[in-house]
């Protein structure tokens, strides 16, 4: 069986990751793409208040099912946007382990730091000051397959630039090399990272 192709789209919160998600499901061609997000999987959780001392336990593991699943999604032939944020290192460590063998095309979802604020403060369904919680960490390590600015390109152009790079790709037959290179470079999961 082939195994799905992902296009994993990585940003803070209010960065623009489900509007491009959105606008590449409408552009993408072949086989219908499937748009999975940590939020949808989080918004799965029965909604009720859970002890403090549990809750860091309860969101792990909510995260490492999340990249299971898209593993799943993947391995029975299924093509993938994800929208995800990368905002601790075990994150990206678990992806790179569990994502093993599968065409992971890595997207860095940028945006400047005083748009994500003013489209936080619009939007009002986001705790004020997220954004900037996790402005210096989910692009820590640095590396991508392509990268686009959601504070001077629109969902629309933003999603042309993925998928025009993807296709580029696919039809030179070369797999994308930003999950390999973060592995080359150290960032797989230690024992302690993917405990819990
Ligand atoms: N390129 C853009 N230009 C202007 N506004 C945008 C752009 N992309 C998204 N927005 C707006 O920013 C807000 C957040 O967008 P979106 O929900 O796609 O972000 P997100 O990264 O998925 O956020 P979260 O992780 O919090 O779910 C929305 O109101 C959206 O309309």
């Amino acid at each position: 069986m082939r195994r799905g192709r992902i296009i994993f789209l990585n940003g803070t919160s209010s960065s623009g990751k489900s509007a491009i998600a959105g606008e590449l499901l409408r552009i993408l061609d072949g086989d219908p793409y499937f748009h999975l997000a940590v939020d949808a999987v989080g918004a799965m959780r029965a909604d009720r208040e859970v002890a403090p001392e549990r809750l860091d336990d309860v969101l792990r593991r909510t995260r490492m099912g999340y990249h299971r699943a898209i593993a799943g999604m993947a391995a029975a032939g299924n093509d993938l946007v994800v929208d995800h944020v990368l905002s601790e290192p075990w994150r990206l460590a678990d992806c790179l382990e569990v994502l093993a063998g599968a065409d992971v095309f890595l997207v860095g979802v940028h945006c400047p730091l005083p748009e994500l604020e003013r489209r936080e403060r619009a939007r009002g369904d986001r705790p004020r000051g997220l954004a900037a919680l996790q402005y210096g960490k989910v692009h820590a390590h640095g590396v991508y397959d392509v990268e686009c600015d959601t504070g001077a390109a629109s969902p629309r152009a933003c999603a042309e630039l993925v998928k025009a790079h993807v296709e580029s790709a696919v039809a030179r037959g070369e797999a994308p090399t930003a999950f390999a290179r973060l592995r080359a470079a150290g960032h797989g999961a230690a024992p302690e990272m993917t405990r819990g």
